[in-house]
């Protein structure tokens, strides 16, 4: 299965240049079978899963953070583990890094969240905090949209023009790490399409699977759904006594 992926031979390869340290950039990262299958597994979980916020919904794995901390340290079920994780972990960062998590303390993503998108919704501008690594892999299925890099003002207060966009297409795997992670927020805007894309305002467009879908500048949106793969620092002691006891879902 395998076989139809090819991963670049570094992340090096990867990376988009237009942006701060650092962020890389993987169109096909998995199959069209695989987003199918992630996506059937994601639609048919127990209802109880869905956490539903205004607009948007969204479900955690193994289970939400209680002040920072993972609770509950079941290992993530097989469905969001392969092919993601193990395919992750596969990508040397450089030579003398193995791989994007060599460093963070369970050497791995033990955390992931899902948030689905209809078109006309988004996440507010937002840093993501002390909890994890700072490491976010992105899977994005069923539909593109872009993501906004900004930054705040002298003032502190947040520059409401965003100062980059990255085009997460379908399949598509997004790293984001070091000064990206602490230094600038992110955020998606709450529209229907995308518009004015092109190579001079998209950091990625190099990078993309089909710049030739976007060359009337537009990304009518569809229901997006990503994962977002972390290491959350601290995990509950008691949540690894316990873990054995529950059964995986
Ligand atoms: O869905 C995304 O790509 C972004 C999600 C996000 O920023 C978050 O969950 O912290
Ligand atoms: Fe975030």
């Amino acid at each position: 299965m395998d076989s139809q992926i090819n991963l670049p031979s570094s992340l090096e390869v990867s990376r988009i240049n237009a942006l701060p340290s650092a962020a890389y950039y993987i169109p096909d990262f998995i199959s069209d079978e695989e987003e199918q299958a992630i996506l059937n597994k994601v639609e048919t979980a127990p209802k109880a899963r869905w956490r539903q916020l205004t607009h948007r919904r969204l479900q955690t794995w193994p289970s939400d953070l209680v002040q920072d901390t993972l609770l509950d340290a079941r290992p993530l079920p097989d469905w969001l583990e392969a092919p993601v994780v193990s395919r992750l972990l596969s990508i040397p960062l450089s030579d003398t890094e193995p791989n994007i998590f060599t460093g963070s303390p369970h050497g791995r993503p033990n955390h992931v969240l899902i948030n689905e998108y209809p078109p006309n919704t988004g996440i507010m501008p937002h840093k993501d905090g002390a909890a994890y690594y700072p490491v976010v892999c992105t899977v994005s299925l069923g539909s593109s949209l872009c993501l906004n890099l900004y930054k705040s003002k002298q003032d502190g207060a947040l520059d409401p023009e965003p100062v980059w966009r990255i085009l997460q297409e379908p399949r598509s795997l997004l790293i984001t790490t070091a000064d990206l992670y602490s230094e600038y927020l992110h955020g998606i805007e709450p529209i229907s399409a995308d518009i004015d894309l092109s190579e001079q305002t998209v950091a990625n467009w190099s990078l993309l699977r089909s710049p030739s879908s976007y060359t009337d500048g537009l990304n009518q949106r569809q229901t997006r759904t990503s994962l977002t793969y972390r290491d959350v620092l601290k995990v509950s002691k008691l949540g690894a006594k316990l873990g054995p006891m529950f059964k995986r879902r």
